[in-house]
């Protein structure tokens, strides 16, 4: 049995009974998950590699579907409907729904156009508008004052730290609800590292995160609930604080006392 908080604020998303086979696989990924993930909090999710925290990070955008053949079922509550419904609108969801990945993924374009690249998906051509929101958003990343005298400069010329800041930027731009982060400092060194905390602490006034992390030392320092995962299973999720002192399951204890993984 797991042992899942019952979150008593608003919640962002519900994952319910969800379960996800590769394809080809024998045996699902994910077995029968459910957990609340607060809105306006940072969820964490942590587990020895191969549990799964990928594979249910990608599946809150669908990001599955960009591979044909893998089967999943279950539920995925957002803003009142299943985002696993087939018919779900899944460019207009994964501006909902962003996702930041382990390695800075900056476009083969100037910093102007990486971040005005979403909103000129959604159509916005107002060259005013643009300026503003790019400008608003490099502000809100943090990236604002190193590249402000440099748009239109080629943004594969920014360091790792700075790129993956240029990528919150081009998440956040399309303002989204809910921000996926996959490992976002793992390629970062320490003092970007920091700085990308930092962002995602303050970022949950405006947006609900989830991120995967192997750190537990992050994990408590960046994220409110974790959840702990092991062998496709969401084992407990609990406030951050509470599950790492007075962890109540006891592969959770194993786990954070570093017993395995
Ligand atoms: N594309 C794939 N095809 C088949 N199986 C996969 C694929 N990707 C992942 N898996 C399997 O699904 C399970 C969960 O993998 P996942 O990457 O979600 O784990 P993880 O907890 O994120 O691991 P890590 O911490 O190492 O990144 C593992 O058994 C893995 O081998």
């Amino acid at each position: 049995m797991a042992s899942i908080i019952d979150i008593k604020e608003e919640c962002a998303l519900h994952v319910r009974n969800f379960e996800f086979t590769y394809k080809g696989a024998s045996s699902p990924s994910l077995k029968k998950v459910s957990m609340p993930i607060a809105k306006n909090a940072v969820t964490a999710l942590i587990g020895p590699s191969g549990c799964g925290k990928t594979t249910l990070l990608r599946a809150f955008n669908r990001m599955h579907d960009l591979y044909p053949g893998n089967t999943y079922n279950g539920e995925i509550e957002f803003e009142g409907r299943n985002i696993l419904n087939p018919k779900e609108d899944l460019i207009f969801l994964r501006t909902k729904i962003g996702m930041i990945f382990q390695k800075p993924t900056a476009f083969p374009m100037s910093i102007f156009d990486n971040v005005a690249y979403g909103m000129r998906l959604q159509g916005i051509k107002n060259k005013t508008e643009l300026e503003g929101r790019v400008e608003k958003a490099l502000q809100d990343a943090a990236l604002w004052k190193e590249v402000s005298d440099r748009l239109k400069n080629d943004a594969n010329g920014l360091s790792g730290g700075q790129q993956q800041r240029l990528c919150i930027a081009r998440a956040i731009a399309v303002e989204p609800e809910v921000l996926l982060f996959d490992e976002p400092t793992s390629a970062l060194d320490p003092i970007s590292t920091q700085g990308i905390e930092k962002l995602v602490i303050e970022l949950k006034e405006r947006v609900s995160i989830i991120i995967v992390t192997h750190n537990m030392q992050q994990a408590a320092r960046v994220s409110d609930y974790t959840g702990f995962m092991y062998l496709g299973e969401l084992i407990e999720l609990g406030h951050t604080e509470e599950l790492f002192v007075t962890p109540k399951e006891k592969l959770t204890q194993e786990y954070i006392t570093g017993k395995f993984g």
